[in-house]
């Protein structure tokens, strides 16, 4: 069944020697120490650290880290998964110093590290969630203290990058302060972070209240809190704000914590909540304003969850632009009109709402998955500038700190 495979490529016969080939049965199970395997019908059992796992037996073979089967260097499997023989199981196990020892009928053996197993496995990330986060109302945000980054040193001072990721990825929002107070330096502090994501806003982009745009931003009327691009299959992960300039009244931004509603949504009222991971919702964006034609649609539930251990990664909730709901018979339709309004109840409970008026300077990153914002309305000139970022960028380059995200 492996008749492809290249017999000299196979783990060294030092492992090899350790398993004895068992023709006619299989070893039912192997004990030691903190560890015991479990030959059962469909997988294998293994109990390691107080965890229980169940392995299917196709996954051992096709995550054999042999380098025969992956590169190591590229971190790319080899192994081509579609010629595993789907009722393949091992003919020889041993458990020995910390790993699993599975010899195949084809002779090859594959060496597990039993943490790796047990981090690995899907009982293991059942356990653990992706992403630890803080979720925060304005009085927990603000007993937090949590500092903003100095221009300065968020230029040139690696350690001072990773403690302003660190707090991005906890709280949905970081700032940076003493920034100059121009688009330039705007996108200097954001390259530092990650790459700019361009939209049919552009790639920087510097707005006011003239119309330019056939969108509400683009006035001086309040915003009420909402996520953007909601009309993006993939929203964007990341909202760069800075304001350059304003001589007027009004104008605060507005931030509030779309998880930590979400959260008490899912305590209040779970089938509320699980009626808005399912329900796709469309948001549309149609422009035509000068030379601006665009028709973006993205659909989407408002609030989705790891299908795993069901932890909330994104929320859209943009009632601005919310499309048509025509995909769903009337009886969900209105129940999914309560689960919303349940849901916004949350969201505008004052004490979830944080009120900050952005100064030139300061330049705030929002978790756009996550936090929302609106704005108050002002009189005046006021100038904002920023952009947007793909949250894959930005999730990559925490980890390369070794955060986890
Ligand atoms: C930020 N900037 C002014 C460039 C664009 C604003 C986009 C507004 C849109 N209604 C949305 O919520 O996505
Ligand atoms: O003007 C503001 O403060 C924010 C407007 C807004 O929601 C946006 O540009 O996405
Ligand atoms: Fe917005």
């Amino acid at each position: 069944m492996y008749s492809s495979f290249n017999r000299s490529l196979r783990a060294a016969p030092k492992h090899a020697q350790l398993l004895k080939r068992v023709k006619t049965h299989v070893p039912r199970a192997y004990k030691n120490q903190s560890a015991a395997v479990n030959l059962l019908d469909h997988c294998l059992e293994l109990h390691y650290n107080g965890t229980s796992m169940h392995l299917n037996y196709v996954w051992l073979r096709d995550h054999c880290r042999s380098d025969f089967s992956f590169n190591a260097k590229t971190n790319q499997r080899n192994l081509d998964s579609a010629s595993i023989d789907l009722g393949i199981r091992p003919v020889g196990t041993e458990l020995e110093d910390g790993h699993l020892l599975l010899r195949w009928p084809d002779d090859h053996v594959t060496r597990y590290n039993l943490s790796w197993l047990s981090e690995n496995s899907y009982e293991g990330k059942r356990k653990s969630t992706v992403q630890p986060r803080m979720l925060w109302n304005s009085e927990t945000y603000s007993k937090a203290n949590v500092l903003p980054a100095k221009w300065d040193k968020f230029m040139s001072c690696d350690s001072v990058l990773k403690q302003f990721l660190q707090n991005y990825l906890l709280y949905g929002i970081a700032f940076v302060q003493d920034v100059p107070a121009t688009v330039e330096a705007t996108e200097a502090v954001t390259n530092r972070v990650s790459l700019i994501r361009e939209t049919t806003y552009g790639r920087m982009w510097c707005f006011t209240s003239d119309f330019s745009r056939g969108d509400t931003a683009y006035s001086q009327l309040a915003l009420d809190r909402h996520t953007d691009t909601s009309y993006f299959h993939e929203p964007c992960g990341i909202q760069v704000f800075h304001c350059l300039k304003h001589e007027g009244t009004g104008g605060r931004t507005l931030l509030v914590d779309g998880f930590y509603a979400a959260e008490k949504l899912r305590e209040q009222s779970p089938d509320s909540f699980e009626l808005l991971t399912q329900i796709p919702i469309k948001h549309e964006y149609v422009e035509n304003t000068g030379d601006h034609r665009n028709h973006m649609r993205g659909i989407g539930p408002l609030l989705e969850v790891y299908p795993w251990n069901k932890e909330l990664y994104i929320i859209r909730y943009n009632n601005y632009d919310r499309s048509v709901i025509n995909t769903i018979p009337h009886n969900v339709v209105q129940s999914w009109y309560v689960a919303h309004r349940e849901l916004t109840r949350e969201l505008r409970n004052p004490e979830n709402e944080l009120w900050v008026k952005l100064s030139p300077g300061t330049v705030v990153f929002i978790d756009n998955w996550r936090v929302m914002h609106g704005r108050e309305s002002f009189t005046g000139l006021r100038q904002l500038c920023g952009c947007y970022l793909t949250r894959d960028d930005v999730l990559s380059k925490a980890r390369g700190f070794g955060l986890q995200a």
